[in-house]
């Protein structure tokens, strides 16, 4: 064993140790390389005729090689044994995670809310731990995107995951997460998101015993940065801020099942070794984590409430400008301070498919608290549906004295999608959906004279 890491240890004393102090490599989207060994990258060329330390070389791609070159993702693996050195995956059970095509109910065009999911029984680990709350789109056309959460409670022991249907954009909301990645390590905290590329093999070890969170699966383009336009040059998510791990890598001979999600199903195969075996590597197809807390979240200095694109982190475009496949979208602490302005979300119907989460505190349009909008809880908003703020936020915003005011009292966030999203049978049936949600908007007086 070598290479600055040890040999995967499971229990959570040992994974928050590990987590402490973690290198990264800093920007988003740039041409990242790293060695755990000195020596282990090739230096002028990728495929070497042998390549250094007796590594294989292989090259991981996240778009068709012949992408344009602003759009292009991927990146060279330099690792102990290739990943083609397995025998056949089989199909195995996939617990509650779910995948498109969403055909189980019809899309559902009322406003639906959710408590957080119950607790997960003992022993239960990120991947076993997912539950598939609904999606849109075919992954196995690369569009569209799928909505999970998780909530666990032990480490992913002698197993990883692999997306082949998208990139997993992971938001914890309750506990830490270490995740042991091909391309090293990261952690993530109730406040990070970290996204783990199509394709890239992980492990998530839990750095607190009870762990939970959200997932949007993406089967569209890679997420990138929003364009800025007359923002200028810098704002809301400043690319330096996200980090991809360093190389370091596992030389275990052993079984280590991969399972893999391929078109809607899992599939798993059990190696002779851990394929988290990469010991240098360098491209941009690369896992990484954001602070949200990080985002310039700018708003109006004069009057009305922007529309809330003003707050995208991560965008994963279509092939209609301007059109996102989904959207990933956070409300972080900020000044409000337009004159003469209903301040809270507006009432609205949007062509788009909002489902909203909430990572701490409470949101802006929302009662917290029980029976409202609670973090770990979720709300769909499909296409078209009528929405906004509930009774009580319309009443106390029309009548507050419109003093600069900071929200700084929650953290939530969006998935934004072009298409509704259908619910699972398991979410409507679930015993966590919360009944009368319509009642929120019961009671809106007629004022009109
Ligand atoms: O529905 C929501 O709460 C999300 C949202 C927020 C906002 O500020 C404006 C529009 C919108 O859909
Ligand atoms: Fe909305």
């Amino acid at each position: 064993m070598s290479g600055g890491t040890d040999s995967g240890g499971t229990d959570i004393e040992r994974a928050r140790k590990t987590a402490e102090g973690l290198a990264h490599s800093p920007g988003f989207g740039n041409e990242h390389s790293s060695e755990a060994v000195a020596g282990a990258l090739p230096v002028g060329r990728n495929s070497p005729q042998r390549a250094p330390l007796g590594l294989y070389a292989e090259q991981l791609s996240g778009t068709a090689f012949t992408e344009p070159r602003a759009h292009n993702r991927r990146s060279w693996l330099y690792r102990i044994r290739p990943s083609a050195a397995h025998p056949p995956f089989v199909r195995v059970a996939g617990g509650a995670l779910r995948g498109a095509p969403f055909t189980e109910c019809a899309p559902d065009p009322n406003r639906l809310r959710w408590d957080p999911l119950p607790e997960p029984a003992p022993g239960t680990d990120f991947l076993a731990g997912l539950w598939t709350l609904g999606g849109n789109g075919d992954p196995a056309r690369r569009e569209g995107m799928a909505i999970h959460l998780y909530a666990a409670n032990a480490p992913m022991t002698d197993r990883v995951f692999s997306d082949s249907d998208g990139e997993l954009l992971i938001v914890p909301e309750r506990g830490g997460l270490l995740l042991c990645t091909e391309f090293g390590r990261l952690r993530a905290e109730p406040g990070h998101v970290a996204l783990v590329p199509r394709g890239v093999r992980f492990r998530v070890e839990p750095l607190d015993p009870e762990v939970r969170g959200y997932v949007c699966e993406n089967h569209g383009r890679p997420f990138t940065l929003p364009d800025l336009g007359p923002i200028g040059a810098n704002g809301l998510a400043n690319p330096r801020d996200f980090l991809a791990p360093v190389a370091a890598y596992e030389d275990v001979e052993g079984p280590v099942e991969v399972v893999n999600k391929f078109c809607g199903e899992l599939w798993s195969a059990t190696y002779d070794h851990s394929p988290l075996d990469v010991v240098a590597w360098h491209g941009n197809h690369v896992p990484y984590v954001y602070d949200l807390r990080r985002f310039n979240v700018l708003g109006t200095i004069s009057y009305d409430h922007p529309d809330p694109s003003i707050f995208t982190v991560l965008t994963s475009p279509s092939d209609t400008p301007g059109l996102a496949n989904v959207d990933f979208v956070v409300f972080a602490p900020r000044w409000l301070v337009g004159e003469d302005t209903f301040r809270p979300p507006y009432f609205h119907r949007n062509v788009m498919s909002e489902y909203m989460g909430l990572i701490e505190g409470a949101y802006d349009a929302k009662r917290a608290g029980a029976g409202g909008f609670v973090p770990g809880g979720g709300s769909l908003h499909n296409m078209m549906s009528a929405h906004g703020p509930d009774r009580e936020t319309f009443e106390r915003a029309s009548a507050a004295e419109l003093a600069p005011h900071k929200v700084d009292d929650g953290l939530a966030f969006m998935f934004e999608t072009r298409w509704p999203v259908a619910a699972t049978r398991q979410a409507l049936e679930a015993d966590h959906l919360q009944q009368g949600y319509d009642d929120v908007w019961r009671g809106l007086e007629r004022h009109f004279r």
